[in-house]
C-alpha cells in the first residue's frame, strides 16, 4: 500500500517538481507509471523508496516512512533503477552477498526466473551484456518475493523476445498481495500487462485510474467522421479512418489503448482531470 498525502519535492529549493501530490495505492495491482521523458517519474519512484526525500507532505509505503530507510521497511520493496548496477560477482557470489536482505527470498525461484529470461551463468556479472545485466536484476528481484517492485524502465535494453519473456515473467508471478509499479515511456510494452494507469507530466498527476474505470470513462474508436469538439480528446488519422479517443457518454465500453490513452491525457489535462476528477 502507497499512500501519497500533500507531497511536494523539488531538486532545487526554489523549483519544486511535485506539489500537493496525493495517491492512494493499494496492493493487488501492476500499475503503469506512464510520462513523457523528463516528467518525474523516477523522482516519484525514488521517493517511494527513499532515495529521494519529499520536501513537504506525507508518504507512507507499507506502512513506512520511506526516508528513514529502515531494514524492515527495505527488505519489503525491491527497486530496479533504469541503469542497474551489477558487481564483479559470479551469479552466486551475488546471491551469498544480497539474497540474505530479503527474507523471502526464493532460490528455487531465482533460478527459474533467469531460465525463463535465458540469462546464463557465465561467469562474472559485470562482463554480462547491458540487456543480460537488467534481465538478471529482474530475476533477482523477482525471487526477492517484496511486497512492493518498482521497475524503472524495465525494457530498457531488451530485444523483442526479451520483452515477451518479461511480460509472461511479470504476470506469472503477481499475486494479489503484491504491487507491482512499471515506469516507461514505451507504452507499448505494457499491453496487457498493467490493470492500472498512472500519468505524471511536469511534476502534476494528470490520472491515476484502473482499466475499468478508463474503460467506462473513455471511448476508444475508429470512426469516419470525427465526433463533436466537446466530447473528443484525441484524433489521429489512419488508413481506416480516424482513431478517437472521446467521452464515454454511453453505458458500451471499448478497449483501451494506451498509447492513444496517453496523447489524450497529455494533451487534455484539464479535461482529463475533470473526467476522472483528479486532484
Ligand atoms: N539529480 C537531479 N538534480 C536536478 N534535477 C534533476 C535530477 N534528476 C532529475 N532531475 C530533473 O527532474 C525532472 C524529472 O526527472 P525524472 O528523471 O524523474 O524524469 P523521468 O520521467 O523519469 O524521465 P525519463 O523518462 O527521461 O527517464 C527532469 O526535469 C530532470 O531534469
Amino acid at each position: 500500500m502507497i499512500e501519497v498525502k500533500n507531497l511536494s519535492f523539488g531538486y532545487k529549493k526554489r523549483k519544486p517538481l511535485y506539489k500537493n501530490l496525493n495517491l492512494d495505492l493499494p496492493v493487488g495491482s501492476i500499475y503503469g507509471l506512464l510520462g513523457k521523458n523528463g516528467a518525474g517519474k523516477s523522482t516519484l519512484l525514488k521517493n517511494f523508496t527513499g532515495l529521494l526525500f519529499p520536501t513537504s507532505g506525507a508518504l507512507l509505503v507499507n506502512g513506512f516512512t520511506p526516508a528513514k530507510r529502515l531494514p524492515s521497511f527495505l527488505q519489503t520493496i525491491y527497486f530496479i533503477p533504469e541503469e542497474v548496477y551489477v558487481p564483479s560477482l559470479t551469479i552466486n557470489g551475488y546471491q551469498k552477498l544480497f539474497a540474505p536482505f530479503y527474507p523471502l527470498f526464493n532460490e528455487e525461484q531465482f533460478h527459474a526466473y533467469l531460465e525463463q529470461l535465458e540469462v546464463q551463468d557465465a561467469g562474472k556479472l559485470n562482463t554480462f551484456s547491458f540487456g543480460q545485466q537488467k534481465k538478471f536484476i529482474i530475476a533477482f528481484a523477482l525471487a526477492c518475493n517484496t511486497k512492493i517492485l518498482l521497475l524503472d524502465e524495465p525494457t530498457n535494453g531488451l530485444d523483442i523476445p526479451s520483452k515477451i519473456r518479461f511480460r509472461k515473467l511479470i504476470a506469472s508471478v503477481f499475486t494479489e498481495d503484491k504491487m507491482i509499479f512499471i515506469s516507461t515511456h514505451q507504452i507499448r510494452d505494457l499491453d496487457n500487462l498493467i490493470d492500472n494507469v498512472i500519468i505524471v507530466d511536469n511534476g502534476e498527476l494528470l490520472l491515476q485510474a484502473s482499466l475499468t474505470e478508463i474503460e467506462n470513462k473513455l471511448s476508444f474508436k475508429v470512426v469516419d467522421a470525427l465526433p463533436s469538439e466537446n466530447d473528443l480528446l484525441y484524433a489521429e488519422p489512419g488508413l481506416r479512418g480516424y482513431a478517437v479517443v472521446s467521452e464515454n457518454k454511453t453505458s458500451e465500453t471499448t478497449q483501451v489503448n494506451l498509447e492513444y490513452l496517453f496523447n489524450a491525457i497529455t494533451g487534455n489535462p484539464q479535461k482529463a482531470k475533470s473526467i476522472f476528477n483528479t486532484k
